[in-house]
């Protein structure tokens, strides 16, 4: 190539470089050219004067509002940032060893990065891929994606329109420090649509839908369920004891239910005999439930609690118990067929039945499809993610065989499917630990001896 063509060439190639760097940083390149002219204009002194003025403005704004400052200033700004010194910089490297680049007679095709937004704890990355590129692509380079640019996850969601994906770059882990229990709320203040139960890892409250649906809670030995099961409790206390909600508590392991033993006695029923009580407790609930079905059949087809018929929780500690591992096989069957018609037909007259299970393999509990809300805390094998979760849920994020096995770091933290949308959030729920259970039964109970009563 002649000498001068050359030159041409790299002078064009420089000028739609600078021409898109200036598109691309449009805001920060006026601001120090309105600076620049000022000073040159009237002195230096006088852009200085301006910057402390807008110092101070911001200031200000900070100390009066502080949320809208966060959200309009400091986010946006901190995404800039992020934008040019961390995706950009490093994002032909990092896709181009993740192999997500593709080379065309000697072209190289880049997927686009079209925008960043940063939260408390991860970033947001909107991305178009290349044609023909599926998200799957993505989600099986997620580890180099999170090493790459300095993560400690990667998660791939559904982008805004076909063809783009969000990568969400999860910074720094939220939920590692244990939630104490939540304050007891208001009466008034209790939703049976979403309880306050948790912390979802963008810092909202995680609330537990309890109206209209059944909710099975999965996790290995010492995952957490308890703490699932009494922050429900907790939130659902004041409803409790205003007679508009009961607890039936079905209790095989006599561990984590017995401490609240007086509280259900009270407000609800209880039972640990393995003999037949709890089958019994189970039938007796199913009974008024039909019973309930016929008198509100034609009349009403959405549930208010009422005095006279309270919403009913039915806590099972361990569903395998009865469902699989009780040694008497009638008890087993008829465990199964008063759950099977609990949670078939309980949702619209006021029943909901919430079940723990350690196993979530199929053999050990054929009901769990009853459950059409699930958590899954952390399980043993990645296979059971989805088993829980539904189809696809482990390839969208929901590592819930990764959870840590240290109780501070890991218990009551699990997956969650949200109504809103397919992918899972992780959460963690409030940690109620024994003294909250036993000034909850004080509350309750305010004539018994609490010791007595623990
Ligand atoms: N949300 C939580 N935050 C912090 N620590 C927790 C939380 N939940 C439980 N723990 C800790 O983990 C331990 C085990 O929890 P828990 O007994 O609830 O597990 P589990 O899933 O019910 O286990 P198992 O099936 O063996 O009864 C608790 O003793 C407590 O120390």
């Amino acid at each position: 190539m002649p000498e001068g063509l050359v030159l041409l060439v790299n002078v064009v190639r420089a000028l739609v470089r600078t021409a898109v760097f200036l598109v691309r940083n449009i805001v920060p390149v006026s601001v120090l050219s309105v600076l620049g002219w000022l000073g040159v204009q009237f002195g230096w002194p006088v852009p200085v004067l301006v910057l402390a003025l807008v110092v101070l403005a911001l200031s200000v704004w900070v100390l009066v509002d502080r949320r809208s400052f966060v959200r309009w200033v400091a986010r946006p700004a901190r995404a800039r940032w992020r934008l040019v010194f961390v995706y950009r910089r490093d994002w032909q490297p990092v896709l181009v060893t993740a192999g997500l680049t593709k080379v065309h007679k000697g072209r190289e095709y880049l997927p686009s990065l079209v925008r960043v937004r940063c939260g408390p704890t991860s970033d947001r990355v909107l991305v178009k891929m290349l044609k023909g590129q599926a998200p799957d692509a993505w989600e099986q380079v997620a580890v180099n994606l999170a090493h790459g640019f300095g993560a400690t996850l990667v998660r791939v969601r559904d982008g805004d329109r076909p063809g783009r994906i969000w990568l969400e770059f999860v910074r720094r882990d939220a939920l590692a420090v244990p939630l104490p229990a939540l304050p007891v709320p208001d009466a008034a203040d209790v939703d049976l649509s979403g309880v306050e139960i948790g912390r979802q890892e963008d810092g909202s409250p995680w609330r537990l839908r309890l109206l209209g649906t059944h909710v099975l809670i999965a996790g290995a030995t010492g995952a957490g369920k308890g703490s699932v099961i009494w922050s429900t409790i907790r939130a659902l206390l004041p409803l409790m004891l205003g007679g508009l909600v009961e607890v039936w508590a079905i209790d095989p392991k006599r561990m984590e239910l017995s401490f609240g033993r007086a509280l259900f006695e009270r407000y609800g029923r209880y039972s640990s005999d393995p003999k037949g009580g709890m089958v019994e407790l189970l039938e007796a609930a199913a009974e008024d439930m039909n019973a309930r079905a016929e008198l509100f059949a034609g009349v009403t087809r959405s549930f208010t609690p009422s005095h006279e018929h309270p919403f009913r929780v039915i806590v099972v500690d361990e569903l395998a118990f009865l469902t699989a591992y009780c040694p008497e096989r009638d008890l087993r069957k008829r465990a199964e067929s008063a759950l099977a018609v609990l949670t078939s037909q309980g949702r619209s007259v006021g029943y909901c039945v919430i079940g723990a299970q350690q196993d979530a393999r199929k053999e050990v509990n054929n009901l769990r499809n009853l459950f059409p809300d699930r958590i899954a805390l952390r399980l043993d094998e990645d296979e059971q993610v989805d088993m829980v979760l539904g189809d696809g849920a482990r390839d969208r994020g929901a590592f819930a065989d990764q959870i840590s096995s240290i109780p501070q770091i890991g218990a009551g933290v699990g997956f969650v499917r949200l109504e809103a949308s397919p992918d899972p959030v992780r959460v963690r729920a409030a940690y109620v630990c024994d003294a909250d259970i036993r000034a909850m039964v004080a509350l309750g109970l305010p004539e018994l001896d609490i010791e007595g009563a623990a």
